[in-house]
């Protein structure tokens, strides 16, 4: 997952994207990039690998002018690791344009090829985004006007989206125009549109990710934009939508609900936070049904999404929560974290045990997901090695068993734990004395009751039904060829860099 900000404004706007990014942060760990467009019209980027924190010093920040500006943070989905594959990407015609880019693309490849023999246009590296920002560059191209007009662009972004196959949500800056954001037809990705009123009336806007961002910076949350639309706001601040899909559909992710957004994020009308409350009654539910000779003392977090889950469990359970684990703040999310050695030796980095609340209980763990198995099995094994007696462990999401398509790295189903196995064998694996999941149709059912007019969810990772309908075995082996841990280990050592566009070093 990435997070992707924009924002439209008549003051600097070089420290509202950095606030932004960090609130933001818990999408993507791996790079980020700020680019602004400054009094010469010139662009200023700013993008490495790192935080947010690391990557932009004071004296970057004091380059980054202008008072519009996109950013993005970076967890990898094609492509390399490689700074010259963080986001934002430039390409210089028509008129300049850049673009950061929240998905992946199910059909990069072919659109390379397409790009390069037919539009005449290179890709420098191997970004499914930067296939993206050239797709975009070439329909923007057909239109020889300057200044191109909003329905020259509504009408790009209609052409690119019969083109484009996959997730993307996408913030963009045209030279002498101003910034257009989008998002696929099926929104499988999220996108919401903020405005913030200045005492002078003038109205500045900012897409992003998540309504949190538009929180922390005290933008009015307008609406998420919908899947298929375009949003065009020029440099003077003149807002124009259209809906440029022909026949869009909103198919969120559900994973974004079990443990990528933040729980004080709304997507698609519906409160991430309520949501999991929602997982926990259910769950709750259906331990009390199936669990009830299990004798559990305590209900216990593993820190830090699932602990909204786990505390409506005990309730549903009536018995006490406790904070069994302390997190170090220092470490990050480990499950976007690169390569499985990396993932595993944070774990014991993260989490540790308060004794006092394992010795000699029946512990019920309670996870948002189980992937891989890594946070499961070490943390079962911490349990233990705290005195608890009984170790169970219960998952707010059922069985992860497909690969992700869509802008979650899981390319690769023999790194799931849930693939071609059923739950006592899970159990086995990572032992437990007993595990339960939550049911698919539960887990949609506690995401959708917000939004009904919601028909359908992206739950591909669970049923290996993909929305977009054209992911077939042959891309499954494709991807799990290239991004597989092995292959990506292999790659981060040959990797070199190569910065297209002059770059604040
Ligand atoms: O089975 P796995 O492959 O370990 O993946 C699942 C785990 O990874 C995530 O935690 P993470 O540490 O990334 O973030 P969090 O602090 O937000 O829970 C998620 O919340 C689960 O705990
Ligand atoms: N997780 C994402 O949204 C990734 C965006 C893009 N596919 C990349 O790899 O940079
Ligand atoms: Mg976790």
């Amino acid at each position: 997952m990435c997070g992707i900000v924009g924002i439209t404004g008549f003051l600097p706007v070089n420290q509202s994207i950095y606030d932004a990014l960090t609130v933001l942060q818990h999408r993507g760990q791996d790079a980020a990039g700020i680019c602004t467009i400054d009094s010469m019209n010139c662009f200023r980027l700013r993008k490495a690998n790192g935080l947010v924190s690391d990557v932009f010093e004071a004296r970057h920040m004091q380059r980054l002018q202008g008072n519009m500006g996109i950013g993005h943070v970076r967890y990898p989905t094609a492509g390399s690791s490689s700074a010259s594959e963080a986001q934002p990407f430039y390409v210089n015609s028509p008129y300049g344009i850049t673009l950061a880019h929240n998905g992946n693309l199910t059909n990069a490849h072919e659109l390379r090829s397409r790009l390069f023999e037919h539009g005449r246009r290179h890709v420098n590296t191997t970004s499914d985004s930067e296939v993206l920002l050239n797709i975009f560059a070439q329909e923007l191209d057909r239109f020889q006007d300057y200044p191109l007009s909003a329905d020259n662009i509504f009408a790009a972004v209609e052409s690119l989206h019969k083109q484009v196959r996959g997730a993307y949500a996408v913030v963009s800056m045209i030279i002498g125009h101003g910034m257009v954001a989008f998002r696929d037809p099926n929104g499988i990705r999220p996108l919401v549109l903020g405005k913030r009123v200045l005492p002078d009336q003038r109205v500045e806007y900012m897409v992003a990710s998540e309504s949190v961002a538009l929180d922390t910076l005290g933008f009015e949350f307008i609406r998420d934009v919908a899947p298929g639309e375009a949003v065009y706001i020029t440099e003077k601040g003149q807002l124009s939508t259209r809906q440029c899909a022909e026949n869009p559909k909103c198919n969120p992710c559900l994973f974004e609900y079990v443990y990528f957004a933040r729980p004080d994020s709304f997507l698609d009308k519906i409160s991430v936070y309520s949501a999991r409350v929602r997982m926990g009654t259910k769950l709750g539910e259906k331990i009390a049904r199936e669990w009830e000779d299990l004798d559990i003392d305590v209900v216990i977090p593993i820190p830090e999404t699932s602990t909204d889950v786990a505390l409506e469990i005990a309730r549903i359970l009536d018995k006490p929560y406790r904070q069994g684990f302390v997190k170090n703040r220092y470490v990050g999310r480990t499950f976007i974290m690169p390569g499985q050695q990396m993932r595993r030796s944070a774990v014991r980095r993260k989490l540790n045990a308060n004794r006092a609340e394992f010795r000699d209980k029946n512990v019920l763990l309670v996870d948002d997901s189980i992937v891989r198995g890594t946070t499961s099995e070490q943390i079962i094994e911490m349990a233990r090695e705290a005195g608890a007696k009984k170790v169970y462990l219960a998952s707010a999401a059922p069985e992860v068993r497909f690969p992700n398509v869509y802008g979650i790295d899981m390319p690769s189903v023999t790194e799931l734990i849930a693939h071609g196995r059923e739950v006592n064998e899970i159990c086995q694996l990572i032992k437990a004395d007993a595990l339960i999941f939550q049911d698919l149709k539960d887990l949609v059912a506690a995401v959708r009751e917000e939004n009904p007019e919601i028909t359908q969810f992206d739950c591909s990772v669970f049923d290996g039904i993909y929305v977009t309908k054209d992911v077939d075995q042959g891309y499954l082996d494709y991807l799990q060829s290239l991004r597989n841990d092995d292959a990506m280990a292999i790659a981060r050592q040959t990797e070199t860099e190569n910065l297209e566009l002059h770059n604040e070093g």
